[in-house]
């Protein structure tokens, strides 16, 4: 289990380091467009989920909408801040 601070962290330096096998890399590697439809594949996902699914399998589907923001924000070079000063 890890925070969103912490995966955050992990995958600025799976795109530094761009590791042999890494899903984060082949996913930035593959762009901003590519990265925005599993953004929205994930958020149906979850909501599809929330629906006719029952918590747990909402929340997976949840952890995976944050983990593909997460890549999103790294794509466009954005860090924690740029994002939490909207909230
Ligand atoms: N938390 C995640 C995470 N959540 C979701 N995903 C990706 O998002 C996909 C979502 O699964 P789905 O079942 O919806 O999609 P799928 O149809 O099975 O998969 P695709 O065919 O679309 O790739 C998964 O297959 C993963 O590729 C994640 N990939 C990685 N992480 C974590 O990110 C870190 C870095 O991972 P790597 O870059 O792969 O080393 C590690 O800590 C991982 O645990």
């Amino acid at each position: 289990m890890k925070s969103f601070e912490e995966l955050f962290a992990e995958l600025g330096e799976k795109a530094r380091t761009r590791p042999e096998g890494s899903g984060t890399v082949a996913a930035l590697d593959a762009g901003v467009h590519s990265i925005g439809k599993k953004l929205v594949e994930e958020a149906a996902e979850s909501w599809m989920a929330a629906e006719h699914e029952g918590k747990e399998r909402a929340a997976e589907e949840l952890s995976q909408l944050l983990y593909h923001t997460q890549v999103m924000m790294h794509a466009l070079g954005l860090d924690l801040d740029d994002v939490y000063r909207h909230l």
